[in-house]
C-alpha cells in the first residue's frame, strides 16, 4: 500500500514523537468498525491480522508484563487464534475443546468439551489440532477434529445444533481449520489428504445446522458425469480412474477470506492424495483444484475463478495457506489484491476479483522450480523437481516454506509478515501404491529414515531454519529478517503501534518494530509457540494475547532431530499488557530419565525389519527412528510395565488416551520386531547419553 519511500518517512515518523501519518485503513477492513475488536480468527473478512490498536507501541513495548495465563486441557497441538466478541474471548485447545474466558482476568465462564473419541489420532497427518471458532449472532462455531461442527450458546456454551459434514465415514475425514461465518452460513473446509478423501468446504445454515451448499475442490467418480460445470473443468485435468479410489484430495483444511464489496469468499485447497502423481493421475494432468486459490459466491458455492500455484502438485504443496486480502498501489493503480505464501515457496499477489496473476516470487530457498513465468502463470519446474522415478532431496518439503501458522499484513508499512521456513525433505517413490483403507496413509512415498551417525543426523537437522520475513507484496522482496534456530515458529500479529509479534520454536514470545525488524521486547513461554496472536481493547486497556504450546506436523513427523525446539509442550493462553506482573506459572522442564531398556534378544535382521515397520506405521507421530518431538511419547523411553504391555498397547489397551490400535496392519511378530527395534533404539540413546552427545527428552 505504501511505496519504499513512504516507508521510509513512516520509520522516520516512529522516532520522533507522532507518526508520520495515520494508518490508512484498508477498505476491505472498514466492515470493523471498533477497533479494539478482534471477531473472527484473521480479525475480520479480509484477514489482514493488523489491528489498529496504537496503546502498546515501539516505545512502551518493554513494559509490557503478563496480565494472566489461562491452563488448557491438553498439551498437544496448540494452534488457534482466540477471539474476542461482547467481551468474552473465545479460546480452542487440542481435540477441540472450547473455553470461553473473561478477557480481563482469564477465568473461565464456561467451557465446552466436544469429547472427540481419542482413537481418532490415526485418521489425522499432523496432530489433533483446532485452530479456532467463529462468533456470530450469539453463536459459537467450532469444528471438531472428528468432523462434527458444533453451535454453542455464545453465553452460556450450551450446544444448539451439530452437524455432521463427513460425507463417508469409512475415510479419514477430520477438521482442524476455524470455521467462518459469512452472509448467515458457516463455512467450514476438512482435511485428510495424506489419507485418502475427497475435499469439499461445506456452507451450513448458521441457525439451524442445515447443509445449505457443498464445493468439493475434486471431481468425483468417473464414471458419472461430472456434478457441475466446475467438476466438468476439474475433471479435464485428471487420467485414469485412480483418484477416485484414493479421493483425489484438494482438502481446504484451514484458510478462507471474504470480499463483501465483491461478495466472493476465497477459500485456499490442499494436496493430491497420493501425493505422487504418477499414482493418482497416471503421472499427467494440473489434477485442478488441487493446491489453488478458489474463488466463490457466498450465497450458492458457485465456481467463479480459480488460480492454481501448483499444478499436479506432487510434493505435498498445499495452498491452504493464510489469504489475506488488501489493496495495494501496483504501477500507480490501486489493486484489489489477495495474497498468499503457500508452502511451495513463492509469494503470490493475484488481482481478487478474477484471480489474474500480478507478481509471484520465491521468499525462501527453492530447488523444485526456478520461477514463474508470467505468461502462463506457472511454476517452472526444475529436474530436480520429479521425485516419482527416484529419489530426491527437494526444497521445501511437506512442512513446507510457510505452513498454517498465519502471516500478517501491516498497511501502515506495506509489509507481509510471514512465518518462513528452510525444510527440505528427501520424497522416495512407491508407485505401486494403491488404496489401502482408512487410517493409512497414502502418499506415494516410502516412510524417512534418518542416517544413524550423529554427525550425519545433526547436518540434516542444521538443514531446517526458521526465519521472520518481512515482505514488500509490491516489490516482491524482503525489507528485513529475522534468524530462528529452527522451523515452525509462530503466526504473526501487526499492529498499528508499529509492532510485530510473533512466538518462537524454541519458546519465546517477541515483539519486533514492524518498520526495522529490530527486536524490542521478548518473555518467556517456556513452551514452543505456533499460534497466530491476537490484541483487543477492554475497558480502555490493550491486550496481546497468543496461545503458547508445541505440536503439530513438525514435532510430530520430525521434531526428534532437533535439539533447539526440545521445549516441552505446554498448552496455555498468555496474555500481556502494559505494566502486567502475573508470574507464569512454572512447568517443570527438567529432562526425563531414560529407564534401563531389557536387552534386545531379535536377530540384527528382526531390529531392521522393526525399523522398517516402525517407520512405516509408527514413525509419523512418533518421530521417525524413534525420535520423539516430545509431543507424543518417545518410545526409547518405555517404562518396565509398558515393555510388558507392549503387544496389548498395539491392540488398543491406551486407545482412550489417544494411542491407537494397530492390529489391524501389524502381525504378532510385526509388533515384537517393533518392540525390539525399539529396545534397540533405548540402548543407542544410553550409550549417547553416558558419552555425552545424547538428547534427553526429546
Ligand atoms: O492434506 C490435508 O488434508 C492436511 C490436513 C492438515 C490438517 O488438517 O491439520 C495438515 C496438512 N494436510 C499438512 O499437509 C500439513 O503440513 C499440516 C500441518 C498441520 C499442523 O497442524 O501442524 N496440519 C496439517
Ligand atoms: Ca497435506
Amino acid at each position: 500500500m505504501l511505496s519504499c519511500a513512504l516507508l521510509v518517512a513512516c520509520a522516520n515518523g516512529f522516532q520522533s514523537q507522532e507518526p508520520a501519518a495515520a494508518p490508512p485503513p484498508a477498505p476491505a477492513n472498514a466492515s470493523l468498525g471498533d477497533p479494539g475488536a478482534w471477531t473472527s480468527t484473521g480479525r475480520d473478512a479480509a484477514e489482514q491480522r493488523y489491528s489498529p490498536l496504537t496503546q502498546i507501541d515501539q516505545k512502551n513495548v518493554d513494559g509490557l508484563g503478563l496480565a494472566w495465563s489461562y491452563k488448557l486441557d491438553v498439551d498437544r497441538a496448540t494452534e488457534a487464534t482466540p477471539v474476542v466478541v461482547d467481551g468474552i474471548m473465545y479460546v480452542t485447545g487440542a481435540y477441540s475443546i472450547v473455553s470461553a474466558l473473561d478477557p480481563r482476568d482469564g477465568h473461565e465462564l464456561w467451557k465446552y468439551d466436544p469429547k472427540v473419541s481419542r482413537d481418532v489420532d490415526r485418521q489425522g497427518c499432523c496432530d489433533v489440532a483446532n485452530r479456532g471458532v467463529a462468533v456470530a449472532g450469539g453463536k459459537v462455531f467450532v469444528g471438531a477434529y472428528d468432523g462434527r461442527l458444533i453451535a454453542l450458546d455464545a453465553k452460556t456454551g450450551a450446544p444448539l445444533w451439530t452437524a455432521d459434514t463427513v460425507i463417508d465415514h469409512k475415510r479419514s475425514y477430520t477438521i482442524t481449520g476455524a470455521p467462518r461465518v459469512i452472509k448467515g452460513r458457516v463455512l467450514i473446509g476438512n482435511g485428510g489428504a495424506e489419507f485418502g478423501v475427497r475435499g469439499y468446504v461445506s456452507a451450513y445454515d448458521a441457525d439451524t445446522g442445515k447443509l445449505d451448499w457443498r464445493f468439493y475442490t475434486v471431481p468425483g467418480d468417473p464414471s458419472q458425469p461430472p456434478e457441475n460445470e466446475a467438476m466438468a473443468l476439474a475433471r479435464a485435468t485428471w487420467y485414469g480412474d485412480q483418484y477416485w479410489k484414493f479421493g483425489g484430495g484438494g482438502t481446504p483444511w484451514d484458510s478462507m477470506a471474504y470480499d463483501p464489496e465483491l461478495d466472493l469468499v476465497y477459500i485456499g485447497t490442499g494436496n493430491g492424495v497420493a501425493w505422487n502423481r504418477k499414482v493418482r493421475s497416471d503421472g499427467k494432468g494440473d489434477n485442478l483444484f488441487l493446491s489453488s486459490i478458489v474463488a466463490l459466491k457466498p450465497e450458492t458455492g458457485e465456481y467463479v475463478w480459480h488460480y492454481q500455484t501448483t499444478p499436479g502438485d506432487s510434493w505435498d504443496f498445499t495452498a491452504t495457506q493464510s489469504l489475506i486480502l488488501a489493496d495495494l498501489s501496483i504501477d500507480g493503480k490501486s489493486r484489489k489484491v489477495i495474497m498468499q505464501a503457500p508452502k511451495n515457496g513463492y509469494f503470490y499477489v493475484l488481482d481478487r476479483t478474477n484471480g489474474q496473476l500480478l507478481s509471484a516470487k520465491n521468499f525462501v530457498k527453492l530447488t523444485w522450480s526456478s520461477g514463474i513465468d508470467m505468461q502462463t502463470g506457472r511454476p517452472m519446474e526444475t529436474p530436480d523437481a520429479d521425485w516419482t522415478s527416484g529419489p530426491k532431496l527437494i526444497f521445501p518439503g511437506p512442512l513446507g516454506a510457510h505452513n498454517w501458522q498465519p502471516m500478517s499484513y501491516s498497511p501502515q508499512t506495506g509489509l507481509v509478515y510471514i512465518p518462513a521456513q528452510q525444510a527440505p525433505a528427501l520424497y522416495a517413490p512407491d508407485n505401486s501404491q494403491t488404496f489401502k483403507g482408512k487410517g493409512l496413509w497414502h502418499l506415494g512415498s516410502q516412510p524417512i529414515a534418518l542416517p544413524e551417525k550423529p554427525k550425519e543426523l545433526q547436518g540434516i537437522a542444521d538443514l531446517y531454519k526458521g526465519q521472520l520475513v518481512a515482505w514488500d507484496p509490491v516489490a516482491q522482496k524482503a525489507v528485513w529478517t529475522q534468524d530462528y534456530a529452527t522451523i515452525w515458529n509462530g503466526g504473526t500479529l501487526a499492529t498499528a503501534g508499529g509492532l510485530v509479534f510473533q512466538g518462537t520454536a524454541d519458546g519465546r514470545f517477541v515483539a519486533y518494530a514492524a518498520d526495522t525488524g529490530k527486536k524490542l521486547w521478548e518473555t518467556p513461554a517456556d513452551t514452543g509457540v505456533m499460534a497466530g496472536p491476537m490484541t483487543y481493547t477492554i475497558d480502555g486497556q490493550q491486550y496481546v494475547t497468543v496461545e503458547a504450546g508445541w505440536g503439530g506436523a513438525f514435532p510430530l513427523a520430525l521434531g526428534g532431530i532437533s535439539t533447539v525446539a526440545a521445549v516441552k509442550p505446554q498448552a496455555r493462553v498468555l496474555t500481556y499488557k502494559l505494566g502486567g506482573s502475573a508470574t507464569l506459572p512454572a512447568v517443570d522442564l527438567a529432562p526425563e530419565t531414560l529407564p534401563p531398556p531389557p536387552p534386545v534378544t531379535a536377530s540384527a535382521k528382526v531390529v531392521g525389519h522393526g525399523r522398517e515397520l516402525y517407520n512405516r506405521y509408527c514413525g509419523m507421530c512418533h518421530g521417525p527412528d524413534a525420535m520423539s518431538g516430545g509431543v507424543i511419547p518417545d518410545l526409547r523411553y518405555l517404562t518396565a510395565d509398558k515393555h510388558l504391555l507392549f503387544n496389548g498397547i498395539l491392540a488398543g489397551a491406551y486407545a482412550s488416551k489417544g494411542m491407537p490400535a494397530m492390529m489391524d496392519v501389524l502381525s504378532a511378530d510385526d509388533a515384537d520386531a517393533i518392540h525390539q527395534y525399539l529396545i534397540q533404539r533405548a540402548h543407542d540413546l544410553q550409550k549417547q547419553l553416558a558419552a555425552g552427545s545424547g538428547k534427553a527428552g526429546g
